[in-house]
C-alpha cells in the first residue's frame, strides 16, 4: 500500500506539571482545548502530518507527565526523540526557573543531535503573567533556541512552534542523510515500529489518535 507520508518525526513535549502540555498537543493535534487539567500519566502521544516544502511529515509527537514521580518512564522517551518542546507557563515562575533543569536533564539524556524550541504557554493570561516575553528570550538565547509564547486557549502561536521545531528537525537529519526521502524515511519508520511493539507490550494496546 502506498505511504501517507515521506518521513516520521518524533517530538517530545516537557515542562513541569500544569504548564499546559496535554492542551498544547490537543490544540495541535485536534484543534480542541479543554479547560480543565487531567494530569498526565506516564506518557502518551498523538499524530499528525504536516506539509513542509512539499516533504509529508507524519509527526508522532510525545506528552509527557510533569510530574516528578513519572520521571524514571518519561526520561526513556528522550533518546527516541528527534525534536523537543520545552515549555514553561507565563503566570508560574517555578516552572520558567526549572525550565533550566529540564534542559540539563536532556544533554544528559536525549541524543546530541535532539533538536530544542522553548515556548512559554497560556500568553492569554495577560493579568496573571510573571514572565515578561523579554525573559523568556534571554532564556532562548541563552540556550541558542528558537522561542514562542503560546497559547492553547486562543490557538496563538501552537502550528508555528510546531511547525519550527519539525523543520529544525528536517533540517539536521539532511546533514546526515543522503535523501531526506530516501534512508531518513527508512530509519525513522523502522525505529518507530520498534517503538509502537514495545508501547503495545507495555500497555496491551496503543493509543493511537490521528487527526488527519
Ligand atoms: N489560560 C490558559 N490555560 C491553559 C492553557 N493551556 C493549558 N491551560 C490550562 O492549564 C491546566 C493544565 O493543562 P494541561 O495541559 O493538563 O497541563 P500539563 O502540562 O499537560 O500537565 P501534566 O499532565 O500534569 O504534566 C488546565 O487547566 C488547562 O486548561 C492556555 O494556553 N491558557
Amino acid at each position: 500500500m502506498a505511504k501517507q507520508y515521506d518521513v516520521l518525526v518524533k517530538l517530545l513535549i516537557l515542562g513541569d506539571s500544569g504548564v499546559g502540555k496535554t492542551c498544547l498537543l490537543r490544540r495541535f493535534t485536534e484543534n480542541e482545548y479543554h479547560p480543565y487539567h487531567i494530569s498526565t500519566i506516564g506518557v502518551d502521544f498523538k499524530m499528525k502530518t504536516l506539509d513542509i516544502d512539499g516533504i509529508k511529515v507524519r509527526l508522532q509527537i510525545w506528552d509527557t507527565a510533569g510530574q516528578e514521580r513519572y520521571q524514571t518512564i518519561t526520561t526513556q522517551y528522550y533518546r527516541r526523540a528527534q525534536g523537543i518542546v520545552l515549555v514553561y507557563d507565563i503566570t508560574n515562575e517555578p516552572s520558567f526557573q526549572h525550565i533550566t533543569s529540564w534542559a540539563s536533564d536532556v544533554d544528559e539524556k536525549a541524543p546530541d543531535h535532539i533538536q530544542r524550541i522553548l515556548v512559554g504557554n497560556k500568553s492569554d493570561e495577560e493579568a496573571g503573567r510573571r514572565i515578561s516575553e523579554d525573559k523568556g528570550k534571554e532564556l532562548a538565547a541563552f540556550y541558542g533556541l528558537d522561542f514562542f509564547e503560546t497559547s492553547a486557549c486562543t490557538n496563538q502561536n501552537i502550528s508555528e512552534s510546531f511547525t519550527c521545531l519539525t523543520g529544525l528537525v528536517l533540517q539536521a537529519h539532511q546533514r546526515d542523510v543522503d535523501s531526506v526521502l530516501g534512508s531518513l524515511d527508512s530509519y525513522l519508520d523502522g525505529d518507530s515500529l520498534k517503538e509502537q511493539k514495545g508501547l503495545q507490550d507495555m500497555h496491551g494496546n496503543t493509543q493511537n489518535t490521528c487527526s488527519c
